[in-house]
């Protein structure tokens, strides 16, 4: 039998590789990363720990001018101090997360690693053997092809950017582009979002990202739809931004169309592993088109929105094959996902977009939050719940727009994810007054 280095070896040391790592560990497997960047990867560095501590601000902000003076002050937002809280909070997460798998036995190597066999993993000069793979190598920004696209920055400059810009052009209006836009408005930045078609947010249903789109622009945000990007020049006052529907001056200037999966460099080629600009092709356990080596996280070319919570389920799901405790493939529950913007616009389970394609499977609730007293407590003015219910009764899919649609997801997605009945429904006795009650109380 051949001896390998480790029993499991990881590509990359995100949230793809170390939520699952511990469970092999604990169970007495070698288990090390290879690691090019970061420990902790996107999420803790340069992703929705970094952006969430940011927007904090965005919030407090909201509510304190919504107070309508009970509350007294500007609310305005210093983001040169923001940022340095940000970063402050944010250089705690590579250590700890290292020292947490080290005390678990877990090995790091550093530098970009390569396939160089089903077995073998290369670091430089540096050779690993293991005998299974994970390659939980994530996504980076994609970057636009166009003249003066060295200007652009994405969102990894922008979660570090120590001085706010006065004028900031965005193009893409998806999750990241929308998130920036909103902090950087409520941050006294005059932003003009690009989109190269009518509309955001494609995950969500039209009625609601045009809501969230309409909310934004009655902040302040310029929307400049159907607009193709051709070109970024150097001016005087900073950046001309050319486009087919005219030219927008800025001093900062961000690519926000999208992530591109981490696949070049690897070997994947040379071992015939699958993949393509959407990422590895594997099967139902996760498995690439080599047996013994597994893909995890936003690498991961799938159906299944490319998140932390995603890639902590895979995570999880892989250590768990490995360890002979699941040989089920793998069955992925409901995943809530929020875009954090004020107001937040947030989801879980079958989308309006499928209920209306399915009329005989499915009926929808609809519901204006503000008919909750609880919502006035926190100043929300406006919001709206589409609650989605099988023939049976069970709930299967929500979506919010609201100042608090996150909590409200959360809340719903046991109930989502197990198909309460009404019966059980009505044993949940949620702490009152809060709006994890609201929210059970919509369903009764
Ligand atoms: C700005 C931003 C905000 C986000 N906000 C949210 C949010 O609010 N909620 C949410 O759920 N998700 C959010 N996401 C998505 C979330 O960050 C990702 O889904 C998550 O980080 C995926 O984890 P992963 O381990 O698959 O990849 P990553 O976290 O990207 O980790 C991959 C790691 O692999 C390393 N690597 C790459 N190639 C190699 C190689 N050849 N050798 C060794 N190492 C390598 C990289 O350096 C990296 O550390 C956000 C993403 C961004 C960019
Ligand atoms: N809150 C969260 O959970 C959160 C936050 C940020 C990122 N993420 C994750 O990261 C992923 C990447 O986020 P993202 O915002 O980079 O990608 P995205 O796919 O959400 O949005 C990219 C947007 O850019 C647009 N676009 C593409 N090419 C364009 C062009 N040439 N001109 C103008 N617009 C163009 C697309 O139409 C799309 O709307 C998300 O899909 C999500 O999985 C999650």
């Amino acid at each position: 039998m051949t001896a390998y280095d480790y029993d499991v070896l990881y590509l990359g040391a995100g949230h793809g590789a170390f939520d699952g790592a511990p469970l092999l560990a604990q169970a007495g497997k070698k288990v090390a990363f290879v690691e090019k960047e970061k420990v902790g990867g996107t999420c803790p560095n340069w992703g929705c720990n970094a952006k969430v501590i940011l927007e904090n601000a965005v919030s407090l902000q909201r509510e304190l001018r919504a107070s309508n003076g009970i509350v007294s002050g500007s609310g305005d937002i210093d983001w040169t101090k923001n940022m340095a809280r940000k970063k402050e909070i944010i250089a705690i997460f590579p250590n700890a997360i290292q020292g947490g798998m080290e005390e678990l036995g877990i090995k790091f190597y550093f530098g970009a690693g390569r396939l160089a066999d089903a077995h073998t993993v290369t670091i430089g000069d540096q050779t690993v053997t293991a005998e299974n793979i994970v390659i939980a190598t994530g996504m980076h920004s994609h970057r636009l092809d166009i003249p003066g696209a060295e200007y652009l920055h994405d969102s990894k400059d922008f979660l570090s950017l120590d001085q706010a810009p006065d004028k900031m052009v965005i193009i893409g209006a998806g999750y990241i582009g929308l998130e920036t836009a909103s902090m950087m408005n409520a941050a006294g930045v005059a932003v003009t979002v690009i989109l190269r078609s009518d509309r955001a947010l494609p995950e969500f249903n039209q009625r609601y990202s045009n809501a969230l789109v309409q909310t934004l622009e009655k902040q302040g945000i310029t929307f400049v739809k159907n607009s193709q990007t051709e070109s970024v020049e150097q001016v005087t006052s900073g950046f001309a931004v050319k486009t087919s529907t005219g030219t927008y001056e800025a001093d900062y200037v961000m690519d926000a169309t999208g992530r591109t999966p981490n696949t070049a460099d690897l070997g994947l080629e040379d071992l015939g592993i699958e993949f393509d600009k959407a990422g590895i092709a594997v099967n139902e356990y996760l498995q690439t088109a080599v047996p013994n080596i597994y893909a995890t996280g936003d690498v991961v070319k799938k159906d299944q929105p490319k998140l932390t919570p995603t890639a902590t389920f895979e995570s999880q799901y892989v250590a768990k094959r490995l360890l002979g405790q699941d040989d089920k493939a793998i069955d992925y529950p409901a995943i809530g996902t929020t875009v954090f913007t004020t107001p937040r616009l947030a989801q879980a389970g079958v989308t309006l977009d499928e209920a209306a394609a399915h009329p005989d499977q499915y009926d929808v609730v609809e519901k204006d939050v503000m008919d909750d007293w609880y919502r006035m407590v926190d100043y929300e003015k406006e919001g709206h719940l589409s609650l989605i219910y099988d023939k049976e009764k069970h709930l299967v899919g929500a979506i919010e727009i609201s100042e608090h649609a996150e909590d409200i997801i959360n809340a719903l997605l046991p109930a989502i994810e197990f198909a309460y009945t009404p019966a059980q429904l009505s044993r949940l006795v949620t702490i009152f007054p809060t709006i994890g009650y609201s929210a059970i109380g919509d369903l009764l």
